[in-house]
């Protein structure tokens, strides 16, 4: 039967990447996007800033929305310091077994709480069922519809606390622009846009980083 471009992912990092070694993942994930096929993992080039924000937010509890194939989850988790935690949320269950697979061959399973729903039914789920308290990074990845329900909805169920970080991906393409609008405009948020390029193109792309004012 036929595989899946992320079941083809997973092959590529079992064939290429060392087990236990993150920066070998993350790398051999990114040489199959460059030569065999594309796919919308965050990439090397916004990467690099994901991994600037991350360094200097030094968080303790990260929420990621959208795992895909775990790409930016192995990212981010590699540089947490000891003792802190990302919950991820993937909707689709065939993404989920390969994201956690590629997770597992990182050997960061042990940072990293993968749950499988959308993030509209467990958002206001994560503070009983998981204890968390506040995000000091969220990283959004998913539906770009979901962007500012989303947001609007961690704010609402106390999720966020004065200088917790949002970070969005792709807000200029495939583009998120209520998200912006509403971000860019909001006295609650200070935002900055780090102009990149869609992930493994030439075409303009970037990060918008927002830090909630309280
Ligand atoms: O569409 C994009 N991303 C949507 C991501 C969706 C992912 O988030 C999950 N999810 C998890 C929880 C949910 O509640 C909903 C979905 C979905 O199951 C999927 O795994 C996209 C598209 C391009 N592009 O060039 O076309 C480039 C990118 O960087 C992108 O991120
Ligand atoms: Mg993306």
């Amino acid at each position: 039967t036929q595989s899946t471009r992320p079941q083809r992912m997973l092959a590529a990092v079992h064939n290429n990447a060392t087990r236990g070694d993150p920066r070998s993942v993350v790398k051999a994930i990114d040489q199959f996007c460059r030569q065999k096929e594309w796919a919308m993992n965050i990439g090397d080039e916004k990467g690099c800033i994901l991994d600037s924000v991350v360094s200097e937010v030094n968080p303790a509890m990260v929420l990621e929305l959208g795992t895909y194939c775990g790409y930016s989850t192995v990212r981010i988790a590699s540089q947490l310091p000891p003792h802190a935690k990302i919950i991820t949320l993937e909707f689709n269950p065939q993404n989920a077994a390969v994201a956690r697979q590629i997770i597992a061959w990182a050997g960061l399973g042990e940072k990293i709480k993968l749950i499988e729903g959308s993030s509209g039914d467990w958002i206001p789920k994560l503070k009983e069922q998981f204890g968390v308290d506040t995000f000091d990074l969220v990283f959004l990845d998913h539906w770009k519809d979901r962007y500012l329900p989303d947001t609007k909805l961690m704010e609402e169920c106390g999720l966020l606390r004065k200088g917790s970080i949002l970070l969005a991906d792709n807000v200029i393409c495939p583009g998120t622009p209520e998200y912006l609008e509403y971000i860019r405009n909001s006295p609650r948020y200070k935002s900055q846009y780090f102009k990149s390029h869609l992930e493994y193109t030439r075409v303009e792309d970037g990060l918008e980083k927002s830090i909630f004012l309280g």
